[in-house]
């Protein structure tokens, strides 16, 4: 079969499975849900087959990759756990909200109803895919999965599991398919078929985002790269400051939430610049500061103009030394990916400031960007975390799977 008719095809029992999946009853979806829990802490070994497989074809990848590539039995608990969650949540569909009457005698408000197909590009995590499924599942939404090439076993593999896990609760398989091949040609077909799909969410960096800017036929949500910033402002608790900006930076490094650029105000550089230095390089994190940083640490490395736009994903941190709380926010703006980005201080109205002013799906006051997270935000599970503007912005969960649809209750009246 060719790749256009493969792709056809899975369009095709996509778009059927969605009309059944809008109307499916919330008690099946949440058997579905609890079947997949289930099927995957019985399937663990066999998981941890496909997913040797994927790490042994990936011994080049550096060691956040693989890190997240692996699928070992705590991240198969945490995403059994997740679909036990989403389970237990309210089912948001066909709730009807702002009914008023009106001065004609209808009454108007609006019904949440599932988006219809969703196409999912991501990288190479396994977990993702049942924590798309898992929302899809929940949200009505039937979708066709194409996640990095290197995780192709893994993925076939917890594939299987969910399709059994809609059988099992009467739910038609086609409700979650996932692309079995690794031809990039296969995402070209994904994102031009709006005939299939709904929306496309691609989920990766810039390669992958200008090709779909470039190709897409269909809405997309883009999940872009995260160049996240901290800003240690003029009144901070320093204690405060090391462990938020550490834990931001060095938690973990592959993640688009991770710290990437540390900004700090010139009144508390000589104090809080040392200290942190001292963890990063106990951590074996690079420094690479502007020429106030390279002042006040030793270890550090001049950066770059290239630097202040750079999203490392490893143990790599850009340092900038700036004058107020409006240059930290202007240069958040002009060099930040617009993901999230935290202040950390004790002044109230320099916190609202930064909340207001710096153009961010997510904005922080003293707290690690490394929250920024659906889970973490108690949406259950996340999608991706949306860099674009609308349909949904930051974490997106169930609810971003979905939109509002207007209903009109009547009983006979006419318009005039
Ligand atoms: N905002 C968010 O929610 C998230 C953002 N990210 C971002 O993703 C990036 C890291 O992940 P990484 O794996 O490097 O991302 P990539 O963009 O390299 O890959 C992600 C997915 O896109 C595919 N892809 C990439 N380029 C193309 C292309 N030109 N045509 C078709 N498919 C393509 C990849 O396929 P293949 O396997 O063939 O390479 C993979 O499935 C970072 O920038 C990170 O911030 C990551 C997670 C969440
Ligand atoms: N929301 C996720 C981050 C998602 C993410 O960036 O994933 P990845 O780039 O694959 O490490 C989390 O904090 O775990």
């Amino acid at each position: 079969m060719s790749l256009t008719a493969y792709m056809d095809d899975l369009g095709r029992a996509a778009r059927a499975a969605a009309t059944q999946m809008a109307a499916a009853s919330t008690a099946a979806k949440n058997t579905a849900l609890l079947a997949l829990a289930r099927r995957l802490r019985e399937a663990g070994p066999a998981l941890a087959e496909a997913n040797a497989r994927d790490l042994a074809c990936s011994a080049e990848l550096s060691g956040p990759l693989r890190d997240r590539l692996k699928l070992d039995a705590k991240t198969l608990a945490t995403v059994a756990e997740g679909c036990e969650q989403i389970a237990a949540m309210p089912d948001p569909i066909g709730e009807i909200t702002g009914v008023k009457r009106r001065p004609t005698g209808i009454s108007v408000g609006q019904m949440r109803v599932p988006l219809g197909v969703f196409g999912m590009i991501y990288e190479s995590r396994p977990n993702v895919t049942i924590e798309a499924a898992s929302l899809a599942i929940k949200s009505g939404n039937a979708c066709i999965l194409r996640g990095g090439s290197e995780a192709i076993h893994s993925n076939l593999a917890l594939a299987e599991i969910v399709s059994a896990s809609l059988e099992e609760a009467g739910l038609p398989r086609a409700a979650v398919q996932l692309v079995n091949t690794t031809d990039r040609a296969a995402v070209g077909l994904l994102i031009s078929r709006p005939q299939w799909v709904d929306v496309i969410i691609p989920r990766g960096g810039k390669g992958l985002i200008e090709r779909i800017s470039a190709e897409a036929k269909v809405p997309v949500i883009k999940h872009l790269d995260g160049n996240c910033h901290s800003y240690v402002d003029a009144e901070v608790d320093l204690d405060l400051a090391v462990k938020v900006v550490d834990n931001a930076k060095t938690q973990k490094y592959s993640p688009c939430n991770a710290t990437e650029s540390l900004l700090v105000h010139a009144a508390q550089a000589a104090a809080f610049l040392p200290r942190i230095a001292a963890v990063f390089k106990v951590k074996g994190v690079e420094m690479r500061g502007c020429l106030r940083t390279l002042a006040l640490v030793p270890g550090a490395v001049a950066a770059v103009e290239e630097d202040w736009s750079t999203e490392y994903l490893a143990p790599i941190i850009s340092i900038k030394v700036v004058e107020s709380l409006d240059e930290a926010i202007a240069h958040i703006n002009r060099y930040g990916s617009h993901h999230t980005d935290a202040i950390v201080t004790t002044n109230h109205p320099n916190a609202m400031r930064f909340l207001r002013e710096v153009d961010s799906a997510s904005v922080m006051v003293n707290a690690s960007t490394r929250f920024a997270d659906g889970f973490e935000y108690g949406l259950g599970a996340e999608i991706g975390i949306s860099t674009d503007k609308f349909h949904a912005r930051g974490p997106v969960g169930l609810e971003g799977l979905t939109s509002m649809k207007w209903v009109v209750l009547g009983q006979g009246e006419v318009r005039g």
